[in-house]
């Protein structure tokens, strides 16, 4: 883990400090559970320090050029590759992450920092638009929205900071970022060495190593009147909250949430392709992925051809130590989450639901699971199982696989199928979700792609230029150059 457990502390005003919070989170490897570090929480005046240094370092940075922004971003980028080794070392002890997903998280992260580098001079543009009324000129200013504060959990923990915290800081805004405290280093601690090597002026970037459900600060973070915007990645349930505080606040919210994500695999599929997509969709990252594949509806023709070679493929993936290279499914992240996948299936095997492929606790790793024949208004069904759990619903036509891929609270991703690519494109805009892919799986990123979801899966879009739009304001400055007649 190299140096970095040297700075798992506050990151406030370009100084490492140790939270003022009484109490100390021990953070734990997923996979041995053995402890990494540990972290001093924070207490409501750490993030108002946090809050009031930002707050005046934004209006500086805000002066910044776009070339000024850049300069730091490309210094980011560039202390990512020369720390690469160590960081991809560090993933798998504190993300149970194997060294495959550590890879992925790198790459998603440069792609990322490079397109926010073009965001950059998406701000502080006027933009004439003509007047209706005599003799006025009206200059339109896109401008930064403030402090933002970011809010990210333990899955994917490097990528989903970079993606949300770089174009907020291309754009010339502040940023009090809060990551799973489980993934501290992964998910803030190597971005904030990262900013404080690039040069990055105190207090643009300030980190807090914390859990709020138990540090004893509550809502403090998401009520404090400072930031404009509260960028939150993580489950429904904590989105809601999010959301109905930032309504009765008046602030900006992107909330990326969960997922409930169909594969759907229509009558006329290649099986054997079907089979490669739907193994990487449902097993990357143990299914800890908002955008796995949660269910896979296939057509009743297929269904026992797909189960029986999906069922197969999944029992032999190498499973065990995420350190091992040749390790596919590693930890879940913590006891937590295990023993909630562990009660989903305990659920469905009382339910009487079809076991195609069972799988087995080791340790802190749970093998492959496959259930088939599952109904999707089942509870099964209707679950994010946010673990290697593969739900397979058999349908009788293709219509009826487009019309229950939608009947879900959620709408993030989604997955067809077929050799038909005009009638998939047409299912694809009948399915109710932010995205859809055809002939490839349900996990794919890129950040100059509108990326988020409908109904219980979130509010808004990452990605350039929609995240521009998310991340400034506009301010209308009208200039009357002519005296104005008015009616009285
Ligand atoms: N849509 C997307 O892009 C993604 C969505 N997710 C979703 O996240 C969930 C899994 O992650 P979890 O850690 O269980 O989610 P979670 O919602 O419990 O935690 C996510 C983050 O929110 C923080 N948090 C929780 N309660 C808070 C509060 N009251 N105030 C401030 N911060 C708070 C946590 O400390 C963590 O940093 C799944 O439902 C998954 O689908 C995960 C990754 C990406
Ligand atoms: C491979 C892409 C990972 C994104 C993590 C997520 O959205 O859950």
């Amino acid at each position: 883990m190299g140096n970095f457990k040297d700075f798992t502390k506050q990151y406030i005003n370009g100084e490492w400090v140790e939270g003022s919070g009484a109490k100390t989170i021990d953070v734990l490897n997923p996979y041995d559970r053995s402890t990494l570090y540990s972290v001093k929480t924070v207490t409501k005046e750490d993030i108002d320090k946090a809050m009031v240094t930002a707050q005046a370092a934004q209006k500086e940075w805000a002066k910044t050029t776009p070339e000024e922004r850049k300069e730091v971003l490309r210094k980011v980028i560039s202390y990512l590759k020369e720390h690469k080794e160590e960081i991809i070392d560090t993933y798998p002890s504190e993300t149970g992450g194997t060294v495959l997903s550590a890879n992925i998280a790198l790459h998603i992260s440069f792609e990322e920092l490079e397109e926010a580098i073009k965001m950059a001079d998406e701000v502080n543009l006027m933009k004439e638009v003509p007047a209706t009324i005599p003799g006025k000129e009206n200059h339109v200013y896109r401008v930064p929205i403030g402090v933002i504060t970011t809010i990210t959990p333990f899955n994917f923990p490097l990528n989903l900071g970079v993606r949300t915290i770089a174009p907020a800081i291309a754009l010339g805004n502040a940023v009090v970022h809060k990551p799973d405290v489980a993934t501290g280093i992964t998910g803030g601690v190597i971005l904030a060495r990262a900013f404080e090597e690039a040069g990055l002026p105190a207090g643009v970037f300030n980190l807090l190593l914390t859990d709020p459900k138990t540090d004893g600060t509550g809502d403090y973070l998401l009520e404090h009147p400072i930031p404009r915007f509260i960028s939150f990645t993580g489950s429904t349930a904590v989105g809601r909250h999010i959301g109905a505080i930032a309504g009765r606040n008046l602030k900006k919210v992107a909330l990326e949430l969960g997922g409930n994500n169909p594969f759907i695999v229509l009558s006329d599929a290649d099986v054997d392709r079907a089979v490669d997509a739907a193994i990487f969709g449902k097993f990357a990252h143990q299914g800890q992925i908002c955008m796995a594949t949660n269910r896979f509806i296939v057509h009743k023709d297929l269904a026992e051809e797909f189960t029986n070679k999906f069922a197969e493929r999944a029992k032999s993936l190498p499973y065990g130590d995420p350190k091992d290279p040749a390790t596919v499914v590693g930890p879940l992240i913590n006891e937590r989450q295990l023993e909630k996948a562990q009660a989903v299936i305990e659920d469905a095997k009382n339910s009487g639901v079809k076991l195609a492929l069972e799988g087995k606790r080791v340790g802190n790793v749970l093998t492959p699971y496959v259930f088939t024949d599952v109904k999707n208004d089942s509870v099964l069904a209707q679950t994010e199982v946010f673990s290697p759990i593969a739900i397979i619903i058999p349908v009788d036509s293709d219509e009826e696989a487009i019309q229950i891929a939608s009947e879900t609270e959620y709408g993030l991703s989604s997955a067809i199928f077929t050799q038909d690519l005009e009638r998939a494109e047409q299912f694809a805009l009948q399915i109710d979700s932010g995205v859809t892919h055809i002939n490839d799986q349900t996990v794919n990123a890129q950040p100059d792609i509108p990326f988020g979801g409908n109904k219980a899966s979130g509010v808004g879009r990452f990605g350039n230029p929609w995240l521009v739009e998310e991340f400034t304001t506009t301010k209308w400055v009208s200039v009357q150059k002519v005296n104005r007649q008015f009616p009285f």
